[in-house]
């Protein structure tokens, strides 16, 4: 397993939100994990990342116990954060943006920015591009790029087609399975959107309450009744 959670609980000052999460990961796995609004899915992943504490339980990620690990120590370590609303520099040009995630990666940055932009041909034309001047779709890409150019181990995607028209949607779909089959990138998908989420991961976890409530394939997802 690349990731593993065993009993984890978090929450903002004394509100308790996450109770008893295990979950864990495969190497080379895509798991989804969906769930109605405000059930806890941003704050699994910010605890993964140690953006949050965990109050209870364990976190490990490539055989070793990061519960304890600062947040930019477990970036280095290659946990990657595709954020909800994107959070790309909107001030700094798209080549910029891919600049900062490259810095992450302890590699040549010309090198890694080139290899990425191989897997995100579209971003190659907006190079000198302000980063916020882009489309919501553009800005999703520029967002995976930047992820990508830390050279991620496991990849953490919020709400990836939020509010992105449907066509940019299938590009970022298309992306991220050749990652999947390509490259054997671990992934996990927080979605509302079940067809994305079903062309992606072959498990998916259903979040409720601050718990993981239970697990289906994606065929079971796609014929899942909606909570609303
Ligand atoms: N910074 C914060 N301080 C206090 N409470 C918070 C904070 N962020 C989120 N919450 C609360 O934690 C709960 C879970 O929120 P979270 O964002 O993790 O849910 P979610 O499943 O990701 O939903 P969404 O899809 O709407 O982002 C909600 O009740 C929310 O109000």
């Amino acid at each position: 397993m690349i990731l593993e959670l065993n009993g984890v609980g978090a929450g903002y000052g004394r509100i308790p939100i996450l109770h008893h999460v295990d979950m864990s990961v495969a190497e080379g796995e895509c798991v989804g994990l969906w769930g109605p609004n405000g059930m806890g899915k941003t704050t699994l992943l910010k605890t993964i990342l140690g953006y949050l504490p965990a109050t209870q339980g364990s976190i490990n990620f490539m055989s070793e116990d990061v519960t304890p690990v600062a947040a930019h120590v477990r970036a280095r370590k290659g946990l990657g954060l595709v954020p909800q609303g994107r959070q790309i520099f909107p001030a700094l040009t798209v080549l910029e943006n891919l600049r900062m995630g490259a810095a992450l990666s302890g590699e040549g940055e010309r090198h890694v920015i080139e290899e990425v932009l191989e897997q995100l041909p579209r971003l190659k034309s907006l190079l000198k591009r302000t980063g916020g001047l882009l489309s919501g779709g553009e800005q999703q890409l520029l967002a995976l790029a930047r992820c990508l150019c830390g050279r991620p181990k496991l990849m953490m995607l919020d709400e990836p087609t939020e509010g992105i028209q449907p066509s940019i949607n299938e590009e970022i779909a298309e992306t991220l399975r050749r990652l999947i089959s390509e490259k054997s990138l671990a992934m996990i998908v927080v979605e509302q959107k079940r067809e994305f989420i079903a062309v992606l991961a072959k498990r998916v976890l259903l979040m409720q309450k601050g718990s993981i409530a239970g697990e289906m394939t994606a065929a079971e997802l796609l014929a899942h009744d909606t909570f609303h």
